[in-house]
């Protein structure tokens, strides 16, 4: 397994002059039911900060205004409607599904639906509770190789079946080659499983144990995904730039509040542009 560095994060390139919205791509980001808005819009300050030309949120309508009153930069679609949500996916170049998406009837019926819908065209990254349906249900991944799955330990058991002490590199691996999409494993130490290498994170401090760091990283990833050609390097630049920046705020702050890391993107992918 690779240790990440500083390194990994020379895919941040500096923007060309002539370049326009559309340039960093369309990101469609699907979660937040009533009880979990927040996560939802968690991701979508992390994406729009990680620089998505284009941010829509497809959730509830409960979030509408909220999500409006915090980030005027999202656009908004009501996930009940399904000819809005339609043309929304139609020009999306990355999905993320799962943050504060629940476990109900309602969520199950997002998640085939965004089956349904993704291109092979479009890059999927599937957390939180999206991870949890999918390993309750016996669905088939559309595009395998062009998923992502972001699991925290108890996720990946229940999407893998190996048990949180036994997730060692090699049972992961394993799974990831049946699997064949992209795992990035969360925990103090992160890892992440793809088809060429496995990468470990070595970065990250107990300050970021709250609820909504990982639905941040998962914004980031997306937004990342969006605006830099699809591989491994790009994900391993968002885990790795998203613990750096959390290291940075833990140095004079117990607490890593993971709206702080989105709010730091800007300046931190500044000071690492090539
Ligand atoms: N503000 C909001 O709206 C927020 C909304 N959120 C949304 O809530 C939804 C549910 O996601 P979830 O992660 O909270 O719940 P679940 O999937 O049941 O996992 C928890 C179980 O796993 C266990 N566990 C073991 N190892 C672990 C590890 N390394 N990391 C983490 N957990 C670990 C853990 O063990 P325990 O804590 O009991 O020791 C517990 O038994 C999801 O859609 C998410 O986006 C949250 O983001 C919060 C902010
Ligand atoms: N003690 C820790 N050290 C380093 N990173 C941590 C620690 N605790 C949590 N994290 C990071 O915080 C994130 C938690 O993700 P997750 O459990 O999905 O949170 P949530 O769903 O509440 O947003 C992951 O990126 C994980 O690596
Ligand atoms: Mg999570």
């Amino acid at each position: 397994m690779q240790n990440l560095s500083e390194q990994c994060l020379s895919i941040i390139q500096k923007r060309p002059k002539n370049s326009h919205k559309g340039t960093f791509g369309r990101t469609v980001l699907v979660g937040g039911n009533a009880q979990f808005g927040g996560a939802i819009m968690m991701s979508a300050e992390a994406c729009v900060n990680a620089g998505s030309g284009l941010t829509t949120v497809i959730t509830d309508p409960n979030n509408h205004q909220a999500l409006h009153a915090r980030m005027p930069e999202v656009m908004t679609a009501d996930w009940n409607d399904n000819e809005l949500c339609d043309s929304v996916l139609a020009s999306a170049d990355v999905i993320l599904i799962g943050p504060g998406l629940g476990e109900d009837e309602k969520s199950q019926e997002l998640l085939t639906y965004i089956f349904q819908k993704q291109t092979e065209n479009q890059l999927l990254v599937i957390d939180g509770s999206a991870i949890t349906l999918f390993a309750k249900n016996d669905e088939e991944l559309p595009h395998p190789e062009q998923t992502i799955f972001t699991p925290h330990q108890m996720e990946w058991q229940r999407l893998s079946g190996i048990k949180i002490a036994d997730q060692t590199e090699e049972i992961n691996q394993a799974v990831q080659e049946k699997l064949e999409a992209t795992i990035v494993l969360k925990s103090h130490h992160t890892e992440i499983y793809s088809e060429q290498e496995d990468f470990l994170n070595p970065l990250g401090n107990p300050g970021m144990a709250t609820g909504g760091t990982g639905d941040t990283l998962a914004g980031i990833i997306a937004g990342f995904l969006a605006q830099f050609a699809s591989s491994v390097e790009v994900i391993n630049a968002a885990v790795y730039l998203h613990s750096y920046i959390a290291d940075q705020i833990y140095y004079d702050n117990y607490i890593v509040l993971p709206t702080k890391i989105s709010q730091a993107l800007p300046y931190w992918m500044k000071q690492f542009e090539k």
